[in-house]
């Protein structure tokens, strides 16, 4: 099977040679062909080049005139597996509560984990697929999708194996995280440690059974778990093959990213909390900062230094953190112009960030991320737009014509 695409108006990160991810001044700089074309076999990216080397033989084409096409976009962090919504905290927030006061009241991720737990297998993948074809349509390629609202064995184990099914029934990329170290549930209100050793003991052995998960995640926060009960889960999930993803410095900066670092974790996630330390400790390293734009908007929560990080020679990867309590949007698209209006990222920084370094964030950077050869043909065309700019600037108003997962269009 080929698909042609001609006369495409710009063909966005182009990458001849393979990169792992970009950092500092490296992600201002975003490779694109002007009057391009593309070509798909199998699913995957044969060629592509400027239209004077265009093929001629007669294959199926799509006439890309006046728009563009861009790799999908790599969102790296999700809790799209969710049951129910929180629109009624949303509200309370609204009237001066606060996240951590809602969460302290019996709301938050235990409010989310008791209707999970209520909920079927069966109804949980009805609700969560509808999320999944959502983000499909709005451009993302491929998702990495995090347990954690599930908080006892049987129902953090139900969560894995609906992002499983998901897994198999979606063209899309899917990475499954193990974040059962999301919150202490009041069964084990006064026993933290005898939560943790749960975890481990009793669920970590079926996820390496059942081939359940890729990674693993704790929110290290305070009120939540701290550097130490980071460091055990990150030693467990190695021991079980499990590369560590961490939440940290959302709310306080306590030490989490050090931690992660220690651990050769592959991403630091959130970091609207940032102190000098926190961002030199993660120079040289291969540990890629994730910020989460969309958490910061609808929390009201300040963003993360993305300026300063990039000018300090760091990467930055751009999520949607998709979840019902801080960021209820998988909206790659509104992350990307968010990080642009809010963070200061210039239109280049953000889409390298949303796409190769997204990529990196949940270890498929050798499938998707960037136009290269031999790569998944997860592309977004464009509507018809005067630069790359526009898909930025036109915030709340995505510039999505249609989307490509393995070649074919959604
Ligand atoms: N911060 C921790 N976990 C989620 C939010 C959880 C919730 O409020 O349900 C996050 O990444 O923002
Ligand atoms: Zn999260």
């Amino acid at each position: 099977m080929k698909l042609l695409f001609k006369n495409i108006k710009e063909l966005i990160q182009v990458r001849e040679k393979h990169v792992d991810f970009l950092s500092g001044k490296e992600m201002s700089i975003l490779p694109t062909i002007k009057n391009a074309f593309l070509l798909v076999e199998n699913g995957l990216i044969s060629d592509f080049g400027n239209m004077k080397d265009c093929p001629k033989n007669d294959i199926k084409t799509i006439d890309a005139t006046g728009k563009m096409i861009l790799p999908s976009w790599c969102d790296s962090h999700t809790h799209l597996v969710f049951a129910g919504n929180r629109e009624d905290e949303f509200v309370d927030r609204i009237n001066g509560f606060s996240y951590e006061e809602i969460a302290n009241n019996g709301g938050g991720i235990l409010n989310s984990a008791k209707k999970l737990q209520l909920t079927s297998e069966e109804e949980l993948y009805n609700q969560s697929k509808v999320r999944l074809e959502e983000i499909i349509q709005l451009g993302t390629g491929a998702v990495e999708i995090k347990s954690g609202y599930g908080l006892t064995k049987e129902a953090e184990l139900k969560m894995l194996r609906v992002i499983k099914k998901l897994k198999e029934s979606y063209p899309i990329e899917i990475k499954a995280t193990f974040l059962g170290a999301h919150a202490v549930p009041a069964e084990y209100k006064n026993n933290k440690s005898g939560y943790l050793q749960m975890l481990i003991d009793d669920i970590l052995p079926t996820i390496k059974k059942e081939n359940l998960a890729d990674f693993i995640d704790i929110f290290c926060e305070t009120s939540y778990f701290s550097v130490e009960d980071a460091q055990q889960i990150l030693e467990a999930g190695k021991k079980y093959g499990l590369t560590g993803k961490i939440h940290v410095n959302q709310f306080t900066a306590i030490g989490g990213i050090q931690i992660g670092v220690k651990n050769q974790a592959l991403s630091v996630d959130h970091l609207e909390e940032m102190r000098t330390e926190d961002i030199n400790v993660l120079k040289n390293t291969k540990t890629m900062p994730v910020a989460l734009p969309a958490c910061s908007f609808f929390l009201s929560i300040p963003y993360t230094p993305a300026r300063k990080m990039i000018d300090a020679g760091l990467p930055l990867a751009l999520a949607t953190d998709y979840n019902p309590g801080s960021s209820p949007s998988g909206n790659m698209n509104f992350v990307v112009a968010t990080a642009c209006v809010k963070m200061k990222m210039t239109p280049e920084e953000a889409i390298n960030a949303a796409t190769i370094n997204g990529a990196y964030a949940m270890n498929s950077q050798n499938k998707v991320g960037s136009i290269t050869k031999g790569k998944l043909a997860n592309l977004i065309l464009t509507k018809e737009i005067n630069s790359y700019n526009f898909i930025p600037y036109s915030f709340g108003n995505h510039k999505i014509e249609k989307v490509f997962l393995k070649g074919k269009e959604i």
